[in-house]
């Protein structure tokens, strides 16, 4: 199949490949109906039912691509896009997984909690440009900002390596590290601490500032939000007497307001809010306890909440 020829006016999408940000991709696509078969290692796939073709690519590079106009949208870190410093991107949504912070870390046994007690010493990363941002900051608090940007400059030496990062200090190569931390298992494993937090992510849509169809762009990405608002909210419904309103407005105010329908019985309502999923046990208590009743919960598979 002449791929290149296939994708003339399509929207590309830029997708990870493998890796923490895969399957939680896929599963937004899946949850927004876009429809692809990939075929084996190919890093492109057209959809059948959209003019759109995804395009496979490791989470760094995809801020470069986007940012290039090379691709349109795409999913990736919110540090990817940082450390990329992409000019042409802008970050339209977050999208809740992909959730870690990136940490200064030194050997646990080490003497150093403070991290301008680095400046000077040698720090490995797969995140250089993020990392000497930071150590720079450190060395202006230490040198001052003349001393830093003058003749002489940053102090602190940066090496980049593409994974396995904890294993940096152990092998003598760093004093320090600037890694992803989620559960903190890998850290701990590798026998480090976290000393400071240079940046906390989660995974981003991100879309080009000059996308080739800016409509179906914004389809895909009223689509994607409808997704992520769904699994993030549940449908709360009860009949309450119309006197109590007030107060339950107070529990369930909505994400706008909440629905309110007449019962046949005049002294009675229904009330449909959403509720985020988190939070439903405790306001199913405190609705009980102000005299709601007939509560039940519904699952909300799909949802789309029109322009704000
Ligand atoms: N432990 C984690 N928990 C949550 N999100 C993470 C974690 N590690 C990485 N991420 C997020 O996923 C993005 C991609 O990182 P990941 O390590 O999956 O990519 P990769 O290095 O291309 O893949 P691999 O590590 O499999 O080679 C990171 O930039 C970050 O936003
Ligand atoms: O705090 P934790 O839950 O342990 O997660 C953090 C680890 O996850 C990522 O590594 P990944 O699995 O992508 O391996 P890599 O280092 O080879 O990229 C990251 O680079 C950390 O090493
Ligand atoms: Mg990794």
């Amino acid at each position: 199949m002449d791929l290149v020829n296939h994708l003339d006016g399509r929207l590309l999408m830029a997708v990870p490949k493998k890796g923490r940000l895969h399957d939680a991709a896929l599963s937004l696509l899946q949850g927004s109906d876009i429809q692809f078969h990939r075929h084996n290692r190919l890093d492109i796939a057209l959809c059948h039912n959209l003019p759109i073709a995804l395009v496979f690519l490791g989470a760094a590079d995809i801020p470069v691509f986007v940012g290039e106009g090379r691709c349109d949208l795409g999913i990736t870190g919110q540090d990817q896009v940082a450390e990329s410093r992409a000019t042409g991107v802008e970050e339209i949504l977050e999208l809740g997984f992909g959730k870690c912070r990136l940490q200064v870390q030194v050997p646990a046994n080490s003497d150093i909690w403070d991290p301008t007690k680095l400046v000077g010493k040698h720090i490995v990363s797969s995140f250089t440009n993020l990392a000497t941002a930071y150590f720079r900051r450190m060395e202006e608090e230490v040198y001052g900002v003349e001393a830093v940007n003058g003749e002489g400059g940053m102090k602190t030496v940066m090496k980049y390596v593409g994974g396995s990062v904890e294993a940096a200090c152990a092998l003598g190569v760093a004093d320090g590290i600037v890694d992803l931390v989620e559960s903190g298992e890998t850290m701990k494993a590798a026998g480090l601490m976290a000393i400071d937090t240079v940046m906390e992510t989660q995974a981003v849509l991100i879309r080009s500032k000059n996308p080739r169809n800016p409509d179906l762009a914004d389809v895909i990405h009223s689509r994607i939000k409808g997704v992520i608002t769904a699994k993030k909210y549940v449908l709360c419904t009860y009949n309450v007497p119309r006197t109590l309103l007030p107060r339950m407005h107070e529990i369930t105010p909505g994400k706008r307001a909440p629905t309110i329908t007449s019962l046949e019985d005049p002294g009675w309502v229904a009330v449909n809010a959403m509720v985020e999923k988190k939070k439903i046990a405790d306001v199913m208590d405190r609705l009980e306890v102000a005299g709601a009743s007939d509560i039940l919960v519904l699952q909300i598979s799909n949802s789309r909440a029109g322009k704000d």
